[in-house]
């Protein structure tokens, strides 16, 4: 019933204004998936290979869609993902390109989901799936590779922690960045946004902790809830080993100095959630930061464990996090990120399911946290790729209830 009947693969724009791959998908009995990589800026060394959308393409064609058309069924998931694996032939997808992969893995599974008439979070999550939703971290200001002349931290998250639901926390997130916009006016602080819709103004961290911290109240205090706030530090592209470490606008940390430093911030500012706070190679420097905090915050991986099983099993056994942000694009397919999902959730790990600072409107990663059950989903506050997320997450609550 859902053999793949035809594989088409296109380039579209990603909120950037990049190229970017699309897969459709088709199958026997009429399914019809339709998905799109995204593309990241702060990318992790270890990440699965985006290639040029015209080569992934060509080499997906050459490769990869012979092997899927008429011979492996969209339902099989990891048939497919497995399929996918073997025509690259490599360990990082860097020969049919992880942005054609995983845009053929994510179309594979909606046009499974589509011959069965279920919705994808359904389909992918099954009768067993819990019934928890992630709660939504809001990147509401910004710097970074993301936006010139703003902030070193490259994102400052809103997390509406004890929001009664996924709407309400949508909605939070949305008044914060609103809230954060009157008071950089206020302050004769104009700016524009970074790249995930952020604001990127030019002042530096410790005012925007403070902003922060004020927005969140103020809005915790309209909404009647608690919003904590987070980080995404996305340390490894401050580190710098000739300069002796963490570079910022004012100055260097060594490793010891990083890890205090962050420890000082999770005590001050009683963050909920701290993201890459160290290199991406230094595994030890966050078990020293888990040790000290992890009790009190979520330390997560990104660039550290780049949603691969093996730098999460090192992970673990090195108690360097206690929570990882999953990325399909990162590891190339959708079975790479669900193994990646269990093994994190079966060591009581957290589990974020994040976008890219490059998006489209494909709203994927919104059924695989509802899907999985994870605790969280990064996927901005404002701006139409990320909306179309946010949005997509009420409708599915909608549809669950
Ligand atoms: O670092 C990150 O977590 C992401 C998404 O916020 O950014 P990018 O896609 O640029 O890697
Ligand atoms: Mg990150």
């Amino acid at each position: 019933m859902t053999l793949i009947t035809d594989i088409r693969l296109r380039r579209i724009l990603d909120s950037r204004g990049n190229a970017t791959v699309e897969a459709d998908v088709l199958t026997e009995s009429g399914g019809f998936g339709r998905a799109a990589a995204p593309s990241g800026a702060s990318t992790g060394e270890f990440e699965a290979i985006e290639l040029p959308p015209n080569e992934a393409i060509a080499n997906a064609r050459e490769h990869a869609v012979p092997r899927l058309v008429g011979e492996v069924h969209a339902g099989d998931q990891r048939a497919v993902d497995n399929t996918l694996r073997a025509a690259d032939g490599t360990d990082d997808f860097s020969e049919i390109g992880a942005n054609s992969a995983v845009a053929i893995s994510m179309a594979t599974a909606k046009a499974a989901a589509d011959v069965l008439g279920a919705p994808l979070y359904q389909h992918l999550g099954g009768a067993f799936r819990g019934d928890n939703f992630p709660v939504p971290l809001g990147n509401v200001i910004g710097g970074g590779e993301h936006a010139a002349d703003a902030t070193d931290i490259q994102e400052f998250l809103s997390a509406p922690v004890g929001a009664p639901s996924v709407a309400d926390a949508v909605f939070a997130n949305a008044a914060v960045h609103q809230e954060i916009h009157d008071m950089l006016i206020e302050r004769d602080t104009p700016a524009g946004k970074g790249d995930e819709g952020a604001w990127a103004p030019s002042i530096d961290d410790a005012e925007a902790f403070e902003i922060l911290d004020e927005a969140t109240s103020t809005v915790a205090e309209e909404v009647g809830f608690e919003i904590k706030f987070g980080l995404d530090v996305a340390a490894a592209e401050m580190y710098d080993e000739d300069e002796g470490g963490y570079v910022y606008s004012d100055q260097v940390r060594d490793t010891d100095e990083q890890v205090e430093y962050i420890t000082e911030l999770v005590e001050e500012w009683d963050l909920a959630y701290v993201e890459d706070p160290l290199d991406e190679n230094d595994f030890e420097a966050f078990t020293d930061l888990t040790a000290n905090v992890g009790d009190q915050t979520l330390i997560c991986g990104d660039d550290l464990f780049v949603t691969n099983v093996s730098r999460l099993e090192k992970g673990i056994e090195m108690d360097s996090a206690n929570s990882i942000l999953i990325k399909p694009n990162q590891i190339g397919s959708l079975t790479d990120a669900f193994d990646a999902i269990e093994l994190a959730a079966n060591n009581t790990y957290d589990v974020i399911v994040s976008h890219r600072s490059g998006e489209t409107e494909d709203t994927t990663i919104a059924h695989l946290a509802v899907a999985t059950d994870a605790d969280f989903i990064k996927t901005g506050a404002v701006g139409g790729e990320r909306t179309a997320k946010l949005n997509e997450l009420i409708r599915i609550a909608d549809d669950a209830a």
